[in-house]
């Protein structure tokens, strides 16, 4: 038997970013004269990774923005985050002890973002987490991305896993979609970046610390349908 997945998402979920993708931003839009976005701005800006996050500040400014314009703003974006990184960034409480007991329950762990593989892997990095996960896919691993269950597929294929043995834990939409989609349980935690309460997105479950993280909530998770048939009331 395969040992059971844990798949994790980035941004908002492992690791507290917030202050670097708002530096990183404003430090992008400044060029084009945009006003800095705020830390409740970033809640609707972020999820579908850098490229998008510029646009929507864009949008957000109801200012235009051609394609031939956002290539070198992406890059102005890159170069600053990747200068600075890891910079304020870092993991939420209680995350390595949770990493823990999960190894320690036999489980394994890997990454699903949607941030670019070039600035997922070395924040990782940095910040000393790569040994914990099997693999790690960015938003440009394939050719879709999270909520599209191509992306959680297709990291469970290369973490060598199978999608019954898999849970995903997530902080927006993207993820409890990628989820769905996938046909796998997930975790909502609430302390992430959605814009909208998690519990709207009908996650499997909803953690507000890492503290309640444990092998035996991923194993009740991963056995729901056998637990169904006893929730039935009798006839
Ligand atoms: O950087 C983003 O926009 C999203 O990243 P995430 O998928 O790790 O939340
Ligand atoms: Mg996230």
């Amino acid at each position: 038997m395969t040992a059971p997945l844990v798949i994790f998402d980035l941004d908002g979920t492992l690791i507290d970013t917030a202050p670097d993708l708002v530096a990183s931003l404003n430090h992008t839009i400044a060029a084009a004269d945009l006003e800095p976005v705020t830390y409740a701005d970033l809640t609707h800006l972020v999820g579908q990774g850098a490229r998008v996050m510029i646009r929507r500040a864009f949008e957000l400014r109801e200012q235009p923005l051609s394609d031939e314009a956002a290539e070198p703003l992406l890059q102005r974006f890159l170069a600053h985050y990747k200068a600075e990184m890891p910079g304020a960034s870092r993991p939420y409480p209680g995350l390595i002890e949770a990493m823990e007991r999960l190894e320690e329950a036999g489980m394994r762990l890997a990454v699903c973002t949607n941030k670019l593989e070039e600035l997922a892997i070395p924040l990782i990095g940095k910040l000393g987490l790569s040994d914990r996960f099997v693999t790690v896919t960015g938003g440009d691993t394939f050719p879709v991305r999270k909520p599209d269950a191509g992306h959680l597929l297709g990291t469970i294929e290369k973490a060598g896993a199978r999608p019954e043995a898999t849970v995903m834990i997530g902080d927006s939409i993207n993820d409890i979609l990628a989820a769905r989609n996938a046909g796998i349980p997930s975790i909502a935690v609430t302390f992430g970046y959605s814009d909208v309460p998690v519990e709207d997105l009908q996650p499997d479950h909803v953690m507000t610390h890492f503290s309640e993280l444990t092998g035996e909530l991923v194993r009740r998770l991963l056995s729901r349908e056998t637990q169904a048939p006893a929730l039935t009331v009798p006839a």
